[in-house]
């Protein structure tokens, strides 16, 4: 999987990148994922491959593209077997965000990224459009943190993991009316809380990377990032554990349609089992192979965003394969307008 994607999801995530980073700042927070979507949508159709979209951007967004069972690649074309080989016919799972962090991008600010995790078909959990309690933490403490631990504990055992007090933990939650009390609680340890508005995927692998100067993620986003941010974890070794919560009182949004009972009703009738199950990361993304790819639209703690340059730009990637136990910083010149050769600097 890796050999015959990996350059080709690095483009994916790029051109996606490149064109929502075009509107950084300006306010325009559906353009701003709009373009990302079509972008990724557009590359993703030129790879000799047999995709399966299971989590979208359309859904949520209303968006018109990447939709939840959308087919994308060459190799889903009628006449695939007469352009395709027997391993690029082989069906994939894609869970995307092309713009993790429209507000992040509308406003110019840190940590948005176009994101995606491809594994073999059922690799991926598809979460169901809800919230998700998540806790990530570095790989040291990877099996002994739990999210059902008040976060006072947690941030004992990670501090003994690392070997340092817990007034130098700091942890990011997003800033959220729900998170009152677990606010109150971190902070009566000692330990820092960094809040982050939005982008909770760049978040959780910051907790997950040793030298990000981030040691966890607490607090409730949204499902379909959970199932994204564990394919990244569980490759880097790191923990990461999700709870879908869709009771409307605790997630204080508005945006949950129906009580509590009626949600639980529907998830059940969907096939969700357990809702209240704690997921391990390796059970969000269960596949043999999984491979990850973020590109930084906007300045974040491990990539950097794009930056344009007199007909040229450049971004930043990271590539986690869990099949060759690689993490890649891939940093790449994009040459726009070939008259523009000599932009290239160093
Ligand atoms: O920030 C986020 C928004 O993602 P996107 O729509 O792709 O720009 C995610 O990282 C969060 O996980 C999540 O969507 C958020 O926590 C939802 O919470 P809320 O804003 O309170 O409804
Ligand atoms: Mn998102
Ligand atoms: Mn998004």
């Amino acid at each position: 999987m890796e050999k015959s994607l990996g350059l080709e999801i690095i483009e994916v995530v790029e051109q996606a990148a490149i064109a929502s980073a075009r509107l950084m700042g300006k306010g325009l927070r559906n353009e701003a994922d709009g373009v990302a979507v079509k972008a990724m949508r557009d590359r993703m159709n030129e790879i000799y491959m047999r995709g399966r979209i299971v989590i979208g951007e359309g859904e949520r967004d209303d968006a018109p593209m990447l939709f939840i069972g959308e087919q994308v690649g060459i190799c889903t074309q009628p006449n695939a077997a007469e352009m395709c080989s027997i391993d690029e016919l082989i069906e994939i799972d894609i869970a995307v965000d092309p713009c993790e962090g429209t507000n992040l991008v509308a406003e110019g600010r840190q940590g948005s990224m176009a994101v995606l995790a491809i594994s073999e078909k059922g690799g991926l959990l598809g979460a169901p459009d809800l919230y998700m309690k998540k806790l990530a933490a570095p790989p040291q403490a990877k099996g002994k943190v739990h999210i059902d631990y008040p976060a006072t504990k947690n941030l004992q055992i990670i501090a003994e993991c690392l070997d340092r007090a817990i007034e130098d933990l700091v942890v990011i939650v997003m800033k959220r009316d729900r998170h009152k009390d677990l606010i109150s609680e971190i902070r009566s340890t000692g330990a820092r809380v960094r809040f982050i508005d939005d982008g909770d995927i760049s978040a959780a692998l910051s907790a997950g990377i040793n030298g990000t100067g981030v040691h966890a993620l607490m607090g409730i986003g949204a499902a379909p990032e959970g199932v994204i941010s564990a394919a990244a974890l569980r490759c880097l070794g790191a923990h990461f554990q999700g709870q879908l919560i869709y009771d409307p009182d605790v997630v204080q949004t508005g945006l949950l349609k129906g009580t509590k009972a009626e949600i639980e009703e529907q998830l059940k009738a969907q096939g969700v089992e357990q809702p209240d199950k704690v997921w391990e990361a390796e059970e969000l993304a269960s596949g043999k192979n999984v491979l990850f790819a973020a590109c930084g639209i906007t300045d974040g703690d491990f990539i950097k965003g794009v930056r344009f340059f007199t007909g040229s730009a450049r971004t930043e990637t990271m590539v986690i394969s869990s099949q060759s136990n690689t993490v890649r910083f891939v940093d790449t010149v994009h040459i726009l307008d070939p008259a523009h050769h000599a932009s290239l600097v160093i």
